[in-house]
């Protein structure tokens, strides 16, 4: 589980509203988790977290009061041999207050080696697309090159 805080940025740093995509002002680069599932509350803070669409959109993933935002996560793709997708998301928060997040990331051991299950490879044309992955190697590889601002990069 992790706690985050994000401060409201000064009135010069704040993007006009619906000022887009400007990489300097993500709060959260774009990303996928790791793990299996994310579950979210988030608090009332709206137009801060956005998620992206098939067709490369990004569209806000504004909070409902009283449930939590699920993501799927890498090692649940990688088990269903992509036919559930982590979905990838970032955070602007532009707006004037403080915004705070609780996401719990239920991830597998360190040590699990993950694979696509035999039955989602039957139902995806026979072939596993994903290569069998220590969870602890993805986990360290995705730390290192996430949460960064700019190009955007593989995972
Ligand atoms: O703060 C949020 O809404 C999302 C945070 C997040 O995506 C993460 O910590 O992986
Ligand atoms: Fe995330």
């Amino acid at each position: 589980m992790r706690m985050i805080g994000y401060p409201a940025l000064d009135a010069a740093e704040r993007p006009e509203a619906g000022a887009g995509d400007d990489a300097e002002q993500f709060s959260c680069g774009e990303h996928t988790d790791y793990g299996c599932v994310t579950l979210l509350l988030a608090d009332e803070t709206r137009g801060a977290l956005q998620v992206q669409l098939k067709d490369g959109t990004w569209i806000d993933a504004d909070p409902v009061p009283g449930a939590f935002v699920v993501n799927i996560g890498d090692m649940m793709e990688t088990w269903t041999n992509g036919l559930w997708k982590s979905t990838r998301h970032r955070v602007i928060h532009r707006g004037e207050g403080f915004r705070v997040s609780v996401p719990f990331f239920y991830e597998p051991d360190w040590d699990a080696v993950v694979r696509p299950l035999k039955k989602c490879v039957e139902r995806t044309g026979g072939v596993p697309l994903y290569p069998p992955v220590k969870y602890g190697d993805h986990l360290t590889q995705k730390t290192l090159s996430n949460f960064y601002s700019g190009e955007k990069k593989d995972g």
